[in-house]
């Protein structure tokens, strides 16, 4: 576990810190073509924090052309994975030497609490990396079935050259979701971070290069979705786009794909997460832990928060009541106490989206909370409301809870099924059976029994329904992502015009 500092240490970190402001494109930092910059801000004080390049087309087109250059010419993509495994190795030693760096660099960026940066962010940024590297050089290849006559081998290689698009709430971890998985398979990568969140990406940027990785292999390309996010979903030599992020713009990808070169399409999409606590949930403190931390980690700026509790009505007045306790602890302020764990939302227009579902829940049965603390943070409230009201049915993205009460299992299976989407889910039952009946009847790609989570690593991650397709984030199954199956069909047959040499 990582000794937290002090709020004035890190303070005083934070006034040291240089921050990286250009673009990364064929091993190089460079302002965009443009000229143009953009300003991030500091979430939990409005304060500038730097001017950043802003991109377009034409950065796009380098960078696109600079990964072509390093795939095609094999400098990473036709290195031994052991190779690889090295080279990332030495980027995440060097991400665990600078990790306070990154905690306080990505809490001023994006507003998420030091606790969180300190105890997850980072460390499970590293592990990523890791894992990832580790995992490359114990892939084998396959031979199919075969008679005499032949031989099949199916190999796995490389899809080329990747887009990652990146969405602000885990700005590091989906990073290392996406390039973990990529580079280790031998791709070479343009990376679009959120415009919101840029920083702790460009400091990747600077130890990749430190760690030796070749120049071309990885670029990060700073910008809006629209200047350069659509420009690289459209790109003709982009073999495949990795999203995370809303399903609005998830959609948008898949017709920059349609009218373009059909590249390979990868979304990580929105969840309006279920957590079913029925009658018969036993230890309830552990379990108010679980819904509070589901509903307000990160501001509930998650897309597999478990926004709506779906309780039964025989353990609804007990289990608020734990829950009351529960979130009472999480304390909303300056993200740089290592005391508060709710911080500001990303930025004023989601603030300002968050609020009007606050505006909302007025006209519902508030039973926590309600209110703007200051400008930018929300504290964690909890609304009793019907199954359909728009609380309930739309993603908030925010530290807002729904409660619905329910009077059996199969009605609490049924509510929660009641989406568009199918990201993530969790039962709470000490019936090991009905918990996994629930388990198994929810349409969900992760479900949760007895505990809030997202699995780790070494678990697929991604959505059934809207929530996304095309591939999972983590775990082995990542790779199908970033690399395609290609057949070597061999004739062993004594034939002049088709045998070997
Ligand atoms: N599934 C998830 O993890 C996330 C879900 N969201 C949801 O989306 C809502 C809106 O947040 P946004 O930041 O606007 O999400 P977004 O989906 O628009 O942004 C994600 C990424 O896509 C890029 N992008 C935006 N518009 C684009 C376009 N037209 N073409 C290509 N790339 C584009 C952005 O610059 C960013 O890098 C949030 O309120 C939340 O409900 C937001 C972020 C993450
Ligand atoms: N929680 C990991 C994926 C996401 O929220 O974007």
């Amino acid at each position: 576990m990582t000794d937290l500092l002090t709020t004035e240490e890190y303070k005083s970190i934070a006034a040291g810190l240089a921050f990286p402001k250009l673009a990364f494109i064929d091993g190089e930092f460079r302002p965009a073509a443009s000229g143009k910059t953009f300003t991030t801000t500091n979430p939990a004080t409005g304060d500038a924090l730097a001017e950043i390049a802003a991109c377009g087309a034409q950065d796009v087109d380098a960078a696109v052309a600079a990964a072509r250059a390093a795939f095609e010419d094999g400098r990473w993509s036709r290195l031994h994975p052991g190779e690889r495994k090295e080279t990332l190795l030495r980027l995440a030693a060097l991400m665990q030497e600078n990790a306070r760096e990154l905690a306080v660099l990505e809490s001023l960026d994006a507003g998420k609490t030091i606790f969180d940066c300190e105890t997850v962010d980072v460390p499970e940024t590293i592990h990523v990396i890791k894992w990832h590297a580790e995992l490359i050089d114990k892939i084998y290849d396959q031979v199919s079935p075969a008679s005499d006559n032949h031989i099949a081998m199916v190999v796995r290689e490389p899809v080329g050259v990747v887009g990652l698009v990146l969405p602000w709430n885990f700005p590091l971890l989906m990073l290392a979701w996406k390039i973990g998985p990529a580079l280790a398979a031998g791709c070479s990568v343009v990376m679009k971070p959120a415009g919101e969140t840029t920083l702790t990406a460009l400091r990747v940027a600077e130890l990749a290069a430190e760690a030796g990785l070749p120049a071309g292999v990885l670029n990060i390309v700073t910008g809006s979705g629209r200047e350069v996010g659509e420009p690289l979903g459209r790109h003709p030599d982009v073999d495949m786009v990795s999203f995370t992020g809303s399903t609005v713009t998830g959609r948008r990808f898949l017709n920059y794909s349609a009218d373009s070169n059909l590249k390979e399409v990868v979304l990580e999409l929105g969840g309006k997460n279920p957590c079913v606590v029925l009658d018969d949930a036993e230890d309830l403190e552990a379990v108010a832990a679980h819904v509070v931390n589901g509903a307000f980690w990160n501001m509930g700026q998650n897309c597999s928060a478990g926004s709506r509790l779906i309780v039964q009505r025989g353990i609804k007045d007990r289990l608020l009541e734990k829950v009351r306790e529960e979130a009472a602890g999480w304390l909303v302020g300056d993200p740089l106490d290592p005391a508060n764990r709710v911080g500001p939302l990303v930025s004023k227009a989601h603030f300002d989206k968050v609020s009007s579902y606050l505006d909302a829940a007025k006209s519902e049965n508030v039973l926590v909370g309600g209110n703007v603390v200051s400008p930018g943070f929300i504290e964690p409230t909890i609304v009793e409301t019907a199954r359909d009201s728009k609380l309930a049915v739309e993603e908030i993205f925010g530290p807002i809870l729904t409660v619905v009460v329910v009077d059996s299992f199969e009605e609490a299976i049924a509510v929660a099924s009641d989406t568009e989407y199918g990201l993530a889910a969790s039962i709470f039952s000490a019936n090991g059976k009905r918990a996994l009946r629930g388990a198994r009847a929810l349409r969900a790609g992760t479900v949760t029994v007895n505990s809030f989570g997202e699995g780790d690593v070494t678990t697929p991650f991604g959505g059934y329904k809207q929530s996304g397709f095309g591939g999972r984030d983590n775990s082995v199954h990542a790779h199908d992502q970033y690399t395609q199956l290609k057949t070597i069909w061999i004739d062993l047959t004594d034939n002049a015009d088709t045998a070997l040499d």
